[in-house]
């Protein structure tokens, strides 16, 4: 995408990277304050929008500053919710699709758990392959209420996953 990119692993306080590294699911209260710095992340993006174009969308160049793709486990509606509060004129609760959208990578356990593990053996990343399951056991997809969620196939190669998040959203 030629957009700003986001990791929201990059804005856990170290509490929470140290509890995930030890094999810990987080809880609300380790993910809450995360996800509300994501929201004024998203938020001081989605003013500078606003500010400097008045919402028009025209400068390719433009975009890859005001415009982000984040990678993030918003795992629930609740979390998600919080999310879309970046957006100023989102009214909660209404799942009305504004300026913030999601797409959900659908992936089986079994793929998602070969990269994981593929992962962890390069000693690239915190997470544990056994935080997977915790994960998917909270995993809320309910995209026909919430009409902001697009879903694209997470085994595709990611230029072909790119491509339809292009072709779908954009
Ligand atoms: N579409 C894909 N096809 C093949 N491997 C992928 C794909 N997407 C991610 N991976 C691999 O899976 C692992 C987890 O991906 P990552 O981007 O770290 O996911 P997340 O941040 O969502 O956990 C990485 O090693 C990455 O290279
Ligand atoms: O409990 C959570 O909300 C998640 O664990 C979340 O914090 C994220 O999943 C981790 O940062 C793992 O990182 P990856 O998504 O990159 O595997």
């Amino acid at each position: 995408m030629d957009f700003g990119f986001l990791d929201a692993d990059d804005f856990h306080p170290l509490a929470n990277i140290e509890k995930m590294s030890r094999g810990i699911p987080l809880n609300e209260e380790d993910r809450i304050p995360w996800l509300e710095t994501l929201r004024d992340t998203l938020r001081t993006k989605i003013n500078q929008i606003v500010s400097s174009s008045n919402g028009t969308y025209d400068d390719a160049d433009d975009d890859k500053k005001r415009k982000a793709v984040l990678c993030c486990s918003a795992l629930q509606k609740k979390y998600r919710e919080i999310l879309r509060t970046a957006d100023p004129n989102y009214k909660p609760g209404s799942y009305v699709p504004g300026r913030v959208k999601f797409i959900y990578l659908e992936t089986p356990f079994e793929v998602l758990l070969n990269r994981v593990n593929k992962r962890a053996a390069q000693g690239k990343h915190f997470m544990p392959a056994s935080l997977l399951q915790s994960q998917l056991d909270l995993l809320q997809i309910d995209n026909e209420q919430e009409k902001d969620i697009t879903v694209v196939d997470g085994t595709l190669p990611p230029q072909l996953i790119v491509n339809d998040i292009r072709s779908l959203i954009l």
